[in-house]
């Protein structure tokens, strides 16, 4: 997601926050959910929720609606619902900005980022992340609804300051 008070992450980076993480089918199909997560585990973020799904389309269609009408835009809808998902919430100090950092760019992404070392493709590009606090709490609510699948009280004496 493009959103436009993305910076507001930048200036935030030494608040706790929560975002949105997930592993699009291609980072599960080849096995790469573990060097994922020990990525994020690396740099001192707490997972505090996540669940394994084939998403509907009507979220798919939801989370990228902002893509709709591109050429890419069905071809997208239809890959990540054609396969599963590992959707996370991962806490932390600045951790919007910092993964979207650790993720790469879109396309073309640099090495020693995970896109930079693992993608194939621009369309096929393994990870997700919120680009801002309010695209973190839409899509909190929209991939994890009223699941309580949260463990955000339990973890929180541990999470790395
Ligand atoms: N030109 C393109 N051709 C094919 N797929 C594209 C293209 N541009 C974007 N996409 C796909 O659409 C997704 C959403 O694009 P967006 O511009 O929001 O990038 P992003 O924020 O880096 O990705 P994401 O929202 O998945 O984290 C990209 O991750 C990519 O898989």
């Amino acid at each position: 997601m493009r959103c436009v008070i993305a910076r507001t992450s930048q200036l935030h980076a030494s608040l706790t926050q929560t975002t949105f993480i997930a592993v699009k089918p291609d980072g599960v199909n080849r096995r790469l959910v573990g060097k994922i997560i020990q990525r994020f585990e690396e740099k001192g973020f707490q997972l505090v929720a996540m669940k394994m799904i084939q998403p509907p389309r009507e979220l798919v269609e939801e989370h990228y609606a902002e893509h709709k009408g591109k050429g890419f835009y069905n071809g997208l809808v239809d890959y990540l619902c054609g396969g599963p998902v590992v959707a996370m919430q991962w806490k932390g100090k600045g951790v919007i900005a910092r993964s979207r950092a650790m993720m790469g760019a879109t396309k073309d992404a640099a090495p020693g980022t995970i896109r930079g070392d693992f993608s194939i493709e621009v369309g096929r590009n393994l990870v997700h992340g919120s680009d801002c606090a309010e695209a973190a709490e839409r899509e909190i609510k929209l991939w994890f609804g009223e699941d309580k699948i949260n463990y955000e009280d339990a973890c929180e004496k541990w999470i790395y300051e």
